[in-house]
């Protein structure tokens, strides 16, 4: 670490962690800190993976306390390892998308005049009009999302307008049933922010505006233009938009530049510099884009808890089966993503059907990965054999909108002919390899319109696969994926995995407040970053032969979802 030069601080405040990064300008990493939110404050808050659970009503939340504590914790962290706080000059940050938190009348007051003698916990009780944020789990609002989609006649006119069409967790649906429910908590909430700008207000003393990536996980914001949608604010505010519109505020236009400067709470409680600025922040998934520079045709899958396909856009073409965000940084570009809830979980549940031999050494992966190493792309050995494709949704999923259960199907290998559900199991070891060609088989299908040939005489695909989260240190898993979605330019593990969307927050930063006038984040980012060290080559990505056999059966895989959505639908 050089003696002098300026530092960023990067946030990420996700459903079970709250995790700092600080880095340099040169972005390299000078420190790191996380809490926890079970092993930290567990038994405190009664959570479980970072969440409360209310199952008779399908609501699933976070107290705003927890957070509070964990910021001091995390800051205090990062003291402890006499990370110079005093030379940060700009902090930014990405939060779990979707959830919101509700400030009472006395909260621009209480925030304004903090003191550093306690902690904000102790300061900040009355500044909320409710304790709970919802989580992105959560999943109380069909009745809301079912009148969203109505009052824009269709999901498909739903999505044009707001990115997405209407689903349980975005955040207009939440306050929609949330003023319902508790009519006196909406009348004496004077503001309504997002996790990504509640943050900011914390560091700011003042509530901060909502981010323009952030604020499209709501299916409130008119991304085509650029406004509050006034029918779907008419909605939520029960006929009264105005209030409502007054509790949003005005959007923040600008990913960069400075909101103001750090609150006097943070400068001598933790000696951060009184002229150290506090920038937008961001959701996790915007975030992870900027955890390296993304090319056009580059896609990144994240694999955490959920499962979570990215890339980056200039082309607006939304739908109901996926999501398209304003670009963090850049207007005029645009963030696609596909979101599952069966992703690491799933995985887990196939894992875990599958004798442990005890030489595993301990890894509980082992016999996971070696059947699926072992087993040929769609099982087919030779000549003749059938292709299997199955579907494995221990939830609920998001897209396709089906309950819970398994299903497994056969079909023609060259074609996709002839698909045939297969009622008995065919043994648990194939699974293995299914479970992620079925995952990366409906990456491949939702985002095939978006890609093109990279190259002449290569089919459209991707140009470079990133991979972070937990699974992204799987062989088997990223060999999978490699094979299924290609990527001309080869599967790639950002070494940070599972630190991405911190990273990207504290980029973020040093764009925010370093970029010269009209330099994008991928020039000032795209000279300072460098490959070694950052990104580890996993697979070669696009192999001939192999992935144009995916493409045989990506049709079969369609009709199959469509036959079990006509059985299965979520209700
Ligand atoms: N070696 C591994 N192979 C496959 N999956 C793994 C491995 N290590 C961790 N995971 C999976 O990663 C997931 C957690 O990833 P992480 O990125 O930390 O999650 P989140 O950000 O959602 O909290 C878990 O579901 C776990 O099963
Ligand atoms: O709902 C979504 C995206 O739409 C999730 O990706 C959340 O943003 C989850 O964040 P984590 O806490 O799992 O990082």
């Amino acid at each position: 670490m050089s003696d002098n030069g300026p530092l960023y601080l990067g946030l990420d405040l996700s459903t079970q962690q709250l995790k700092a990064i600080v880095i340099q300008s040169d972005l390299s990493i000078v420190s790191s800190a996380k809490v926890d939110f079970d092993q930290d404050f567990g038994s405190k808050y009664s959570i479980k993976k970072g969440v409360l659970v209310n199952e008779e009503e399908g609501e699933v939340f976070a107290p705003v306390a927890l957070w509070l504590e964990s910021l001091d914790l995390v800051l205090q962290r990062l003291q402890e390892q006499n990370t110079p706080l005093n030379r940060i000059r700009g902090i930014s940050g990405s939060c779990q998308q979707h959830g919101s938190v509700y400030w009472s009348h006395e909260a621009e007051k209480l925030l304004s005049g903090l003191t550093a003698d306690k902690p904000l916990v102790d300061q900040l009780t009355a500044a909320f009009s409710h304790p709970f944020a919802p989580n992105w789990q959560d999943h109380s609002t069909q009745h809301e999302c079912d009148k969203f989609e109505e009052t824009m006649g269709t999901p498909e006119r739903l999505a044009q307008a707001t990115g997405s069409a209407a689903h349980h967790r975005f955040t207009g649906t939440q306050i929609m049933r949330l003023r319902r429910k508790l009519p006196d908590m909406y009348a004496s909430t004077s503001r309504i922010s997002l996790v990504s700008s509640f943050l900011a207000s914390l560091f700011l003393g003042a509530i901060a505006p909502m981010d323009i990536s952030d604020v499209c996980g709501m299916n409130l914001w008119d991304i085509p233009s650029n406004n509050w949608s006034s029918p779907l604010l008419d909605l939520a505010s029960g006929g009264s938009p105005e209030p409502l519109r007054a509790k949003l505020g005005e959007v923040r236009q600008d990913g960069g530049g400075s909101m103001g400067n750090v609150s006097s709470y943070f400068v001598k409680k933790y000696n951060f510099s009184p002229d150290c600025g506090v920038a937008p922040f961001t959701g996790d998934n915007p975030a992870t884009i900027l955890a390296l520079p993304l090319r056009p045709l580059d896609a990144i899958v994240s694999l955490g808890t959920s499962t979570t396909f990215l890339m980056s856009t200039p082309v607006y073409k939304p739908d109901p089966s996926y999501h398209f965000f304003n670009h963090p940084t850049s207007p005029g570009q645009y963030m696609f993503m596909l979101c599952y809830k069966n992703g690491g979980l799933a995985r887990e549940k196939v894992r875990d059907v599958l004798p442990r031999p005890a030489a595993s050494g301990g890894d509980p992966w082992e016999s996971f990965n070696r059947h699926a190493l072992a087993t040929p792309p769609l099982d087919v050995h030779k000549e003749g054999d059938r292709a299997k494709l199955g579907l494995y949704f221990y939830l609920p999923e998001i897209v396709p909108n089906i309950k819970a259960g398994t299903w497994r199907y056969t079909c023609d290998a060259k074609d996709g002919g002839d698909l045939q559900e297969v009622k008995e199991t065919w043994g648990e070891e194939i699974d293995a390899r299914a479970i992620i060609e079925s995952q990366a088989l409906s990456m491949r299908l939702r985002s095939q319109k978006l890609v093109n040939a990279p190259r002449e005489g290569l089919p459209a695909q991707p140009g470079r696969v990133y991979l972070v989260g937990g699974g992204s240190l799987n062989p088997a898993i990223t060999r999978a994926l490699g094979d299924v979605l290609g990527g001309a330019d080869g599967v790639y593990k950002l070494d940070v995995g599972g630190n991405a969307c911190a990273l990207g927050g504290a980029y973020k930063a040093v764009w925010a407040f370093e970029r010269q006038k009209g330099e994008t984040f991928d020039e000032l980012i795209g000279k300072r970053w460098k490959e070694e060290g950052a990104i580890q080559r996993v697979d070669e990505g696009y192999k001939k032969g192999v992935f144009e056999r995916y493409g045989n059966v990506l049709g079969a895989f369609e009709r199959m979802e469509e036959e079990i959505l006509k059985v299965a639908k979520n209700t």
